[in-house]
């Protein structure tokens, strides 16, 4: 995709509030732009609004949740997408696979949805979809239950369900957590050979896997994207306190798991939400305008901030 085409993903000024309670924020004003090929990694302690944003793009948020502000995919508003240009890939897949079903059964349907195919095309299909993601015997694979499987494999699986839709945007909610190190990183080098065709935003409290894999990463906190740049400067320059926090609390960067440890104090409540800034109960750093202005996301394209402190 060339520089003047449209991003692959964009959202702008995007809020999730609960049904009827618009003084909730669920997500506040998130925004930003994912390119064809990019691997952008969404950190962020639990409750800090990643499912929320993830369900939101994909379009299965709960009915209970409302959302205002623009998605677009490919340029289009997201109502005039096809649901199979976003697909979405869990922690758990052994949960969205159906236990009473055969793999080759599953993927077939899946394949099928998508139509011109017949019964024999699509099982032929479904193979190489299973070829494609590193499964060796596609044809043993697809004769077996997902209860029969590792999770490595069930995850295989599911990224060879969500490649039969022809994605252009692949959402992975962190999909390497319950899987052993060497799992891991057969997946994420899986993620990284797919990459090219696709935009992929990928959920992990890993730091390590996010530094590692990604060309951007974003930064959520209670709702609001508070930092978000390249890989390497936010690593090497944490700008926001928060993410300062979520920096220094682990080991210089060795290769191993570093799971996200979150500063003291607890996560503003979506539901009763404060003026000022969401991180100003746990900053270190507190200016009165904290108190009372939300700081908006600035800086350059490279790495931009919310932080009324890189302002003073
Ligand atoms: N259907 C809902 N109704 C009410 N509140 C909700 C709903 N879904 C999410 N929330 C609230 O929205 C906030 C963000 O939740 P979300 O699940 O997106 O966090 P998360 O960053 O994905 O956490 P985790 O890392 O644990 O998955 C939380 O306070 C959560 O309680």
């Amino acid at each position: 995709m060339g520089a003047g085409s449209p991003p692959l993903l964009s959202i702008s000024g995007l809020t999730v509030v609960l049904a009827g309670r618009p003084e909730t924020r669920l997500l506040d004003s998130v925004q930003f732009e994912l390119r064809k090929g990019e691997f952008f990694s969404l950190i962020g302690e639990s409750g800090s609004g990643k499912s929320v944003l993830c369900s939101t793009i994909m379009g299965v948020a709960s009915p209970e949740l409302r959302y205002l502000g623009d998605i677009h995919i490919e340029g289009r508003p997201l109502a005039d997408v096809d649901r199979g240009r976003r697909a979405m890939i869990y922690q758990q897949p052994i949960l969205y696979l159906n236990p009473v079903r055969s793999i080759g059964f599953q993927l077939r349907e899946t394949v099928q949805m998508i139509g011109g195919l017949s019964k024999k095309e699509a099982l032929e299909r479904a193979a190489d979809l299973l070829g494609d993601v590193g499964i060796n015997d596609p044809n043993e694979t697809m004769r077996k239950y997902p209860n029969q499987m590792s999770g490595g494999m069930n995850q295989r699986v599911m990224i060879a369900m969500a490649l039969a839709m022809k994605p252009k945007l692949l959402i992975a909610d962190e999909p390497t957590s319950a899987l052993d190190v060497t799992t891991q990183k057969q997946i994420l080098d899986l993620l990284e050979r797919l990459r090219p065709d696709m935009a992929i935003l990928f959920v992990t409290h890993d730091l390590g896997v996010a530094l590692q894999r990604s060309d951007r990463i974003g930064v959520l906190y209670a709702g609001q994207l508070v930092e978000i740049g390249r890989a390497d400067l936010v690593a090497r320059i944490p700008s926001h306190p928060y993410t300062r926090a979520l920096f220094s609390a682990v080991p210089p960067l060795s290769g191993r798991t570093r799971r996200l440890h979150s500063p003291a104090g607890s996560l503003a409540d979506p539901t009763q939400r404060e003026a000022g800034c969401n991180f100003a109960s746990r900053c270190f750093r507190t200016l009165d305008i904290c108190r009372h202005t939300r700081p908006p996301l600035k800086g350059i394209p490279e790495q931009a901030v919310a932080c009324h402190n890189l302002e003073a």
